[in-house]
């Protein structure tokens, strides 16, 4: 058998595997998700799926530990041609995907307090996968590149433009994410794609991405994984005001901030329940309805800002745990854009169909499930036709 290719995306909320043919046929998969509540642990042994729940105070690197057992468990055969990484923010450094050595290490560790929710996991991953595999050529994938042609003034803050120039700006998320979509809507619908077309990637995480002709023009997450929408334990946008308030008057340093807005705002904060959607949408307390109604307005209010940027829109896709499984979500943000033309089908939406506006609709809604791991064993590939890059001392 050809040596697969593995690929590892460590989320905020979720930790996944996926080995690939190099024909880019997934092989086998597994994922760690709801980390940060009840973690699952679900994976794929000699055909079959295994289940099992871990206990609630699993932290992130427990999780990458257990998930690389139970991959080693299940393979057949461990000897991968390349592993590829999921690395949320490549800086100003890194535009596109990267074979690692100790000096691309090293940079991509300086960067971790612009990511620290993200980042430290990603490259414990690429840590202890050379530990465990030495030889293996490893490369990253980032989730800035894709964003990486956005011009100013999106990137820019009205800060002096020497913090623009010291790396104070705009860099942009779930690009793997988006680049998938944009490569999957040519691939089905280049009319679309050739058009105005917002994505949302609702995850944990999550952002909106305007997309003209297929690249990302905007996006409302910028220097940091905070800004934007509202997510599961993340505040989205905020005044600044109220972070030199919280400092200077009500007696929070800086890890208390950082505690705040990364660990216990967003639906968590807000619901006071839980930051999974699931646990919302199934409760009867107000609180839940009153952090949806929230979610919902703050995607409407990013939404509408990247659409008058890009002066109209002829689709909405949305993508990411919650855009892909929530009606009810689709179904609020889709009702409050029938002033654009929209119209949705409800029946096509409670089926999770790709299409789920009606034919009449000025505006085409489509869910499309996104595939980052496949995205990033695409580049992984793409950087072993690369060889003088490759650091793999095997014939
Ligand atoms: N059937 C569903 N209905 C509503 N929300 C869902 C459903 N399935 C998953 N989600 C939500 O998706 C979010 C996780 O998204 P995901 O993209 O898997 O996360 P991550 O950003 O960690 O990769 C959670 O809020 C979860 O509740
Ligand atoms: C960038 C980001 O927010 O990633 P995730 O959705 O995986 O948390
Ligand atoms: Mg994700």
């Amino acid at each position: 058998m050809n040596r697969p290719i593995l690929v590892i995306n460590s989320g905020s909320s979720s930790i996944k595997y996926c080995l690939y043919s190099t024909d880019l046929k997934c092989l086998d998969r597994g994922q760690i998700d709801r980390l940060g509540g009840q973690p699952t642990l679900t994976s794929r042994r000699d055909g079959e799926a295994h289940s099992r729940e871990l206990h609630a105070g699993t932290s992130h690197a427990q999780a990458l530990e257990q998930l690389l057992d139970e991959l080693m468990a299940s393979e057949a055969q461990t000897d991968h041609l390349a592993v590829g990484h999921r690395v949320v923010h490549g800086g100003s450094d890194f535009s596109a995907p990267v074979t690692i050595d100790d000096s691309v290490l090293q940079r991509l560790q300086a960067i971790v307090p612009l990511a620290p929710l993200h980042q430290p996991y990603n490259l414990a991953a690429i840590g202890a996968i050379r530990d465990i595999y030495p030889d293996t050529p490893q490369v990253a994938c980032f989730d800035t590149a894709f964003h990486a042609n956005i011009g100013k003034p999106a990137t820019q803050f009205g800060l002096p433009a020497r913090y623009h120039d010291a790396g104070v700006r705009r860099y942009g998320f779930h690009g793997l994410s988006y680049e998938y979509i944009a490569t999957r809507l040519a691939d089905t619908d280049p009319q679309l794609a050739a058009g105005r077309v917002i994505a949302a990637h609702l995850g944990n995480g999550a952002s909106l991405c305007a997309l003209h002709g297929g690249q990302s023009v905007d996006t409302s997450m910028g220097f940091s994984t905070l800004e934007g929408l509202m997510m599961g334990t993340r505040c989205g946008r905020l005044d600044p005001g109220a972070l030199l308030y919280m400092q200077a008057s009500m007696g929070m340093d800086v890890e208390a901030v950082t505690a705040l807005l990364y660990h216990e705002s967003g639906l968590k904060g807000v619901s006071g329940i839980s930051h999974d959607m699931r646990d919302l949408e199934t409760s009867d307390a107000p609180q839940t309805r009153e952090a949806i109604d929230l979610y919902v307005y703050r995607i409407l209010a990013e939404l509408g800002a990247l659409a008058v940027g890009l002066q109209g829109i002829d689709g909405l896709v949305f993508t990411g745990g919650i855009g892909e499984n929530s009606a009810h979500i689709r179904r609020r943000v889709s009702e409050c854009l029938g002033w654009l033309g929209a119209e949705l089908d409800e029946a096509a939406n409670e089926r999770n169909a790709r299409v789920i506006s009606t034919a009449g609709s000025r505006i085409k809604l489509c869910v499309i499930p996104t595939d980052e791991e496949g995205m990033i064993a695409r580049h992984t590939r793409e950087r072993l036709n690369h060889p003088e890059e490759l650091k793999d001392t095997r014939t």
